[in-house]
């Protein structure tokens, strides 16, 4: 049995660290996907291993089916269709699996994805044996959410062959999953994005699990549809960062300044649900189509503006603010920033020549940068390997 889930990165508009506090943030998935294979052999097969291998990146994971059963015996019990916490011993246990796999230092950020994977696996699988394939069009650690494409694509890999599903598994091509499957791998997708990092918001494996464009405030969504299409060039500055970390600094500043991040966070909602309204006006024409990207691109460069507040900017993404503002374009961070990708509006009137001299001036400066496809399909799965 085989069958392989893809799940789209995210851009987030406006709102992003401020949604874990409570306020209204809009995403939109990208065109860019993680892709998880799934293969249960069959039963006549002896191989009582469970494999994991990270093709892009070269590493590949085992462990005895047994192993397993003795480090979580009580997951077992867990039911694939009430999405349960990786806490206490669990977690504990699922850092002891992890920690036997000797992953090399430099590759250490990985072992909070590794322990996700184990945890969706053996809550929704069980203790069969497998082999798991993961590959991702998307750079690990710089805001487009790869930490939640991995969590969507594994729970809907793991979820298509559960006793619960009822997807066709004879379609050919690409499958949408129906409402309630939707609901719940969006929150399974949520617990594995707990165990990366550590206070999430929900925002990133709801748009990676429903597409789109989403407006997202304390857990509930609501879906958007852009009036114009949206064009935005995304700057990686190539600056690692973590967004466990940078989550747990802007928790840390909130503590310590209550009211002033109050405010802050106050700011943010407001601006994220003035854009969410301007970007579904209807704009007949040229000109409020370019009087509707001035007010987005204001709204932007005012959350960036809250975001230096959270502490959450740095010197390179200020390079880029600094070097698309000399072409008079607004840029703001995507995610949780610390370095990062970087998001630039480019107008529809914009001509191509100046927007291939921003992109050379910024690739001068070594940063990577790209046009992804806005709003494009959810999670999905294919029973006949992609299409
Ligand atoms: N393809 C993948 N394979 C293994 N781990 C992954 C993969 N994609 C994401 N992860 C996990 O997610 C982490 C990055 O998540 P995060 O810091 O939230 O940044 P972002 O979500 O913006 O990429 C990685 O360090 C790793 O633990
Ligand atoms: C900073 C935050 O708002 C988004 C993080 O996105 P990313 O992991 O940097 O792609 C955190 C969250 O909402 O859970
Ligand atoms: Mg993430």
């Amino acid at each position: 049995m085989e069958v392989t889930a893809r799940a789209p990165g995210k851009i987030i508009l406006s709102g992003e660290h401020a949604v874990v506090h409570g306020s209204t943030a809009v995403a939109a998935s990208i065109n860019l996907y993680t892709y998880i294979t799934l293969r249960i052999p069959p039963p006549s097969e002896t191989n009582d291993t469970l494999i994991l291998q990270l093709k892009d990146i070269g590493l590949e994971f085992s462990w005895p089916i047994g192993r397993i059963k003795e480090a979580l015996p009580e997951s077992n019990g867990l039911d694939s269709s009430t999405p349960a916490t990786c806490s206490g011993k669990f977690a504990e246990s699922i850092s002891a699996l992890v920690e036997e796999q000797n992953i090399p230092e430099a590759k250490l950020a990985l072992a909070s994805g590794v322990s996700a994977f184990l945890w969706l696996y053996t809550c929704i699988q069980g203790f069969k044996p497998a082999t798991v394939i993961i590959t991702s069009e998307l750079p690990l650690g710089s805001g487009l959410g790869s930490s939640a494409a991995i969590c969507v694509a594994l729970s809907a890999a793991f979820l298509a062959f559960s006793k619960s599903s009822s997807l066709d598994k004879g379609h050919q091509g690409w499958l949408d999953f129906g409402e309630n499957e939707l609901e719940l791998l969006n929150k399974w997708a949520f617990e594995g994005e707990k165990i990366i990092h550590g206070k999430p918001s929900g925002i990133d494996n709801t748009v990676s699990t429903y597409g789109n464009m989403i407006k997202f405030k304390s857990g509930g969504l609501t879906r958007i549809k852009s009036a114009v299409p949206l064009r935005m060039l995304i700057t990686n500055t190539k600056v690692g960062r973590n967004t466990k970390a940078l989550v747990a600094g802007v928790s840390e500043r909130t503590l310590r300044h209550p009211d002033a991040m109050t405010s802050v966070f106050n700011a943010v909602d407001s601006i994220s649900k003035e854009l969410s309204t301007i970007i579904q006006a209807p704009a007949p024409d040229d000109i409020s189509v370019t009087e509707k990207e001035e007010k987005i691109g204001e709204l932007m460069e005012m959350n960036q503006g809250l975001l230096q507040c959270m502490g959450v900017s740095h010197a390179s993404i200020e390079t880029v603010l600094r070097t698309t503002l000399k072409f008079k374009l607004t840029s703001k961070l995507t995610g949780a920033g610390g370095g990062g990708c970087v998001l630039t509006l480019l107008p529809t009137l914009l001509s191509g020549t100046v927007v291939d001299k921003v992109i050379a001036e910024l690739e001068t400066c070594g940063f990577q940068c790209l046009i992804a496809g806005i709003g494009g399909k959810g999670a999905q799965v294919s029973f006949c390997g992609s299409s």
